[in-house]
């Protein structure tokens, strides 16, 4: 008996929605005109330098993200204005925002990681499936001062262009990771960061144990970001017994009235 073919995972389908977006969006604004639209941001705040700071201080560095909602846990928070969102997070003692900016799966915009970094003076990582240049050049044209590249969705090359782009471009990069494989095809880059999501994006899966498990892995002098199911003081104080001290947090966050707050309550 021959199995039926498997369904597309959620991940697919977002990676097959973005080669459209992206086809789309380069017809109406040309790769040249991001790029003439970069030349003129202001410098981009160091992302890495920023968690550095804070990891060599001894506290926690906290990347704080704006998400009005997700795949796995729908709507988040009705009242979405990611300006505020960002001052809250900064009054809270982020070290670094991350803003989605899908539109279709996570109901983000460019405009709120405009809108958020104008509000605050702190590093923003642009939270997108990238996969081609055009949208490279695109984060860096909106402000953003890191891009996020998901191992999962690239194979070795494109990781590598995008990579070298991004740089070439004054910004950061998390490259994203969640197994042993994934993470030792990140390591052939010459990483400063290097993100593990303890959400499997096939299966939303999450478990802390995840990045526990692949700690052992990292060369010393790759600073490792925990990424997604972090919600309570004992997750935290798991992560810090291991030395993993930056954070990257989102629902325990945005679900409450007063987004700052709550991460002050989670790590200080
Ligand atoms: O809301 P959480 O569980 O705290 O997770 C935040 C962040 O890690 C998660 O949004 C995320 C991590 N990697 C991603 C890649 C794409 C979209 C979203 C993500």
């Amino acid at each position: 008996m021959t199995d039926a073919p498997a369904l597309p995972t959620i991940l697919e389908r977002i990676l097959s929605r973005k080669d459209q977006e992206v086809a789309e969006r380069s017809r109406a604004v040309s790769e040249q005109e991001l790029l003439r639209l970069a030349a003129e941001q202001d410098a981009p705040r160091g992302f890495v330098a920023a968690l550095d700071r804070r990891i060599r201080a001894g506290d926690s560095a906290v990347i704080a993200e704006i998400k009005k909602a997700s795949p796995s846990k729908g709507v988040m928070r009705e009242d979405f204005r990611p300006g505020e969102i960002a001052a809250s997070y900064a009054e809270g003692g982020a070290a670094c925002l991350s803003v989605l900016t899908d539109a279709d799966f996570f109901q983000g915009h460019e405009d709120d990681l405009i809108e958020a970094r104008a509000a605050c003076d702190l590093p923003v990582i642009r939270k997108d499936f990238i996969t081609h240049g055009y949208q490279v050049s695109e984060a860096r044209a909106i402000g953003a001062d890191c891009i996020l590249l998901i191992a999962a969705a690239l194979d070795d090359a494109r990781l590598a262009d995008l990579h070298r782009q991004a740089v070439e471009l004054g910004m950061d990069v998390l490259v994203e990771v969640h197994d042993a494989l994934e993470l030792e095809r990140a390591l052939k880059l010459d990483l400063a960061l290097v993100g593990i999501n303890n959400r499997d994006l096939h299966t939303f899966d999450t478990r802390l144990d995840t990045t526990l498990e692949l700690l052992p892995r990292i060369p010393a002098g790759v600073t490792v970001v925990t990424e997604s199911g972090i919600h309570s003081r004992d997750d935290v104080l798991r992560m810090r017994e291991r030395d993993v001290n930056a954070f990257l947090v989102g629902e325990a966050f945005v679900r409450e009235a007063e987004p700052g707050e709550a991460l002050r309550r989670l790590f200080y």
